[in-house]
This record gives C-alpha cells, sequence and structure tokens, in this order.
C-alpha cells in the first residue's frame, strides 16, 4: 500500500474543528501555520491542495464569549459568521509567508447538487489550482437550514474530492486515526491502518464525535471515504498534530489510517460518470466516429459529430449517440453546446480558427468518456 498515495497529484485536506480552533480555545495559530506550510512543500512538489477548513462556529463562539453551543440555528449560522472572518484572516496570513495566495470558497449542498453550480464550482476550483491558489472551503452556513445542510464537513470534503476529482481525500482530525471503537471510551481500541474504504464493518466501529467541538465523529469521515472512493480517491484519516503528516504521506509513508479506492482512479471516475451525472445534452456520431469510440477507445474529436442537442455548458454531462440514435455512451464534454455546434464536423485544427481559442482539441476526452 505504499505506493497509494505517492501517485496523487491533487488532494483534498481536511481539518476538523477541535484540530483549528485547539478543542475550541480559539484559532491554533501554531497548526495552521504548520499545516500551511506543509500545504506550500506540496505545492513546490507539483501537488495541487484545497484544503476544507472547519471551525468557523467554534471560533465565532469563542469570539463572542459563548461558553455552550446554542442549540438554536440562527445563532449557531451568526457564530459561523463571525468565525469565518477569523479562520480566513489566519489562513491568508500564514499562507502569505510562503508567498501563497488562498481563496474563500463557501458552499451549500445545493450549489453542488444544482448542475449548473456544479460546473461553476468546479471551473473556479480548477482556475484557482491553475493559478497556484490554495482553495479555502467550508460551508456557507449563513445560507444554509437544515434540509440543505452538509452538516459536517467530512461530507464536504469528499463532494469537493468528487468536484475535482481529486487522487486523494486527508481528513485530519484529533484522534491517529480510525480505530475499532472511540478511544475516549474504549482504551482497548486498536487503529485500523488499512481497509477498504466502503467495507461496511468499518461503520459499526465508528461512533459520533466525541467532544462538543466536532460535529460529525468518525462515522462522517468513514462514509466521506466511501463517498470519495465513488471518484476514485483513497482516503487518508489522521492526526493533524503529526508532525509533516502531509509531505510524509505523499512520500509513501503510512500513517493513520489509509481507505483505499478499490477500483482504478479512472474506472472509479467512469462508474461515477455514468451512475451520478443527469445528461444535459446530446452529441450524435457519424459512423466513423463510432467506429474508432467502440473499437479504438479513442477520445471524441468534433469532426465526427453530425448533430448537437440541448443547451449546455463547458463540463456538462452528455449523452453519445450513434448513428440510429442509440444512446452509445456518455462523457464530460469540453465546450459549450453553443461552441460544440460552431465546431462540430470540423477538424481540431480549425476550433482555433472558428472559435478564436482552443480548450482542448478533444470534444471529449476518453478518460471522461464510458461506453454504455
Ligand atoms: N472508531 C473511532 N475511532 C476514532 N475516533 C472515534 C471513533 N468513534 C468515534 N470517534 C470520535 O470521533 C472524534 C473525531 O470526530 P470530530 O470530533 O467530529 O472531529 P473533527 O472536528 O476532526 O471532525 C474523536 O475525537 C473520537 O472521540
Ligand atoms: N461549517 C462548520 C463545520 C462544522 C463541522 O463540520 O465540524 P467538524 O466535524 O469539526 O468538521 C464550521 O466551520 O464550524
Amino acid at each position: 500500500m505504499k505506493t497509494v498515495l505517492t501517485q496523487s497529484r491533487r488532494i483534498v485536506v481536511k481539518v476538523g474543528s477541535s484540530l483549528v480552533t485547539n478543542q475550541g480555545t480559539g484559532l491554533d495559530m501554531d497548526a495552521l501555520g504548520n499545516w500551511a506550510q506543509q500545504i506550500a512543500t506540496l505545492r513546490t512538489q507539483g501537488c495541487e491542495v484545497v484544503l476544507v477548513s472547519s471551525g468557523a462556529i467554534a471560533e465565532g463562539m469563542q469570539r463572542l464569549g459563548w461558553k455552550q453551543r446554542p442549540s438554536a440555528v440562527h445563532e449557531l449560522q451568526a457564530a459561523a459568521a463571525v468565525g469565518q472572518m477569523g479562520l480566513v484572516q489566519a489562513y491568508e496570513s500564514c499562507f502569505r509567508r510562503h508567498r501563497l495566495n488562498a481563496a474563500q470558497v463557501l458552499l451549500t449542498h445545493a450549489d453542488l447538487a444544482d448542475r449548473e453550480r456544479y460546473l461553476n464550482a468546479r471551473s473556479t476550483l480548477r482556475t484557482l489550482l491553475n493559478l497556484g491558489v490554495i482553495p479555502i472551503i467550508n460551508e456557507n452556513d449563513t445560507v444554509v437550514t437544515d434540509e440543505i445542510k452538509f452538516g459536517d464537513n467530512d461530507t464536504l470534503g469528499a463532494l469537493v474530492a468528487n468536484l475535482i476529482e481529486a487522487d486523494a481525500l486527508v481528513i485530519l482530525t484529533d484522534q491517529d486515526g480510525l480505530y475499532t471503537a472511540d478511544p475516549r471510551k474504549d482504551p482497548g481500541a486498536t487503529l485500523i491502518s488499512v481497509a477498504r474504504a466502503g467495507d461496511a464493518t468499518l461503520e459499526a466501529m465508528a461512533g459520533g464525535a466525541g467532544s462538543h467541538i466536532g460535529r460529525g465523529g468518525m462515522i462522517t469521515k468513514v462514509l466521506a471515504a466511501k463517498r470519495a472512493a465513488r471518484s476514485g480517491a483513497h482516503t487518508v484519516i489522521a492526526s493533524g498534530h503529526e508532525r509533516d503528516v502531509l509531505p510524509r504521506l505523499l512520500q509513501g509513508e503510512s500513517i493513520g489510517s489509509l481507505l483505499t479506492a478499490t477500483s482504478l482512479s479512472l474506472d472509479a471516475r467512469k462508474q461515477w460518470l455514468a451512475d451520478h451525472l443527469q445528461v444535459s445534452g446530446k452529441v450524435m456520431l457519424d459512423a466513423g466516429a463510432v467506429r474508432v469510440l467502440r473499437n479504438e477507445g479513442k477520445s471524441l474529436l468534433p469532426i465526427g459529430v453530425t448533430q448537437v442537442s440541448g443547451e449546455f455548458q463547458r463540463g456538462a454531462v452528455v449523452a453519445v449517440l450513434d448513428t440510429e440514435g442509440q444512446d452509445i455512451a456518455r462523457g464530460l464534454i469540453n465546450y459549450s453546446s453553443a461552441e460544440a455546434r460552431r465546431i462540430a464536423g470540423k477538424a481540431s485544427g480549425e476550433i482555433e480558427i472558428i472559435l478564436g481559442y482552443v480548450d482542448e482539441p478533444e470534444l471529449i476526452h476518453r478518460d471522461n468518456l464510458v461506453l454504455l
């Protein structure tokens, strides 16, 4: 299992409230500074990192002088709004020391369930990563109610891993990893070092939050690993206090609990593509394009497309039809419907002349295409 994370080029790191706020006593600047330094190291090694950070509510409570976590949702939302200020300020100054820009991204469940907002979030995050910026994500607590809440940032971390097709999700917490039982309650509990993400026995071991600071506990981390595995991402649950935990993990060291995605990343991504997304448009192919897609496993080029229907944006999932109109594949398309109509039937070399720019020479890359 040593090599699993060494191949990671894009990772999501999630840090929990108890870590970020030193068990609710205020932002732990040393810890934040440490993670920023580790992330800066990963960037110099060519690894893209998205940080999902909790702690807004805990920090807000601290700033407002509240000793007890309120149960009223609007009070929690108010605390989050206050605390988020401190959180981003702190990260901003930590990353500045490494000459890295950070960006605040606040998301809700509805943003990732809605096709257009999902695509917008995805392109923004990809653009930030291309620009070398570190996106710092939290749930947009101000606008969410219980029904549309992620509720815990472990789930949000997994959805972000799906969104950006990350290779790994690293969940840093206040324990060394997943134990056979909650170590706060069972001193005999032992650490699980490797398991398969989605293994049902893990769910039975994982309990809720052991403190009043964190929300989800271990169960949401185990479920997040299962969800992240759907797009091929492996998950590590480890202690955020472990020295240089991120670079060491990416060097292949075994730290904490590794929950592996079973299928190959590409296969899993295709499965996820086939299973999880609605089709927003259709492209019809000529016989030659059908042949190369089916028999040679190639990418779909605009020249093989005879018709484009539906309205969609770049990155949408579209159905691919043969000459008879039969659904033969689906894939993530590199151009919007308006652009695709203009370049349909044209050679890839002509894309720039027609559109004035080229996003990709393929209409759908073979890695983003699944045959049905
Ligand atoms: N099987 C388990 N292994 C480890 N920790 C567990 C387990 N079951 C429950 N826990 C509890 O989960 C807590 C971590 O979750 P949480 O408090 O939500 O942290 P975070 O703020 O990092 O998300 C641990 O402190 C621990 O008490
Ligand atoms: N958006 C909330 C997240 C709460 C949460 O999920 O906490 P945790 O279980 O520590 O990851 C906050 O920033 O306080």
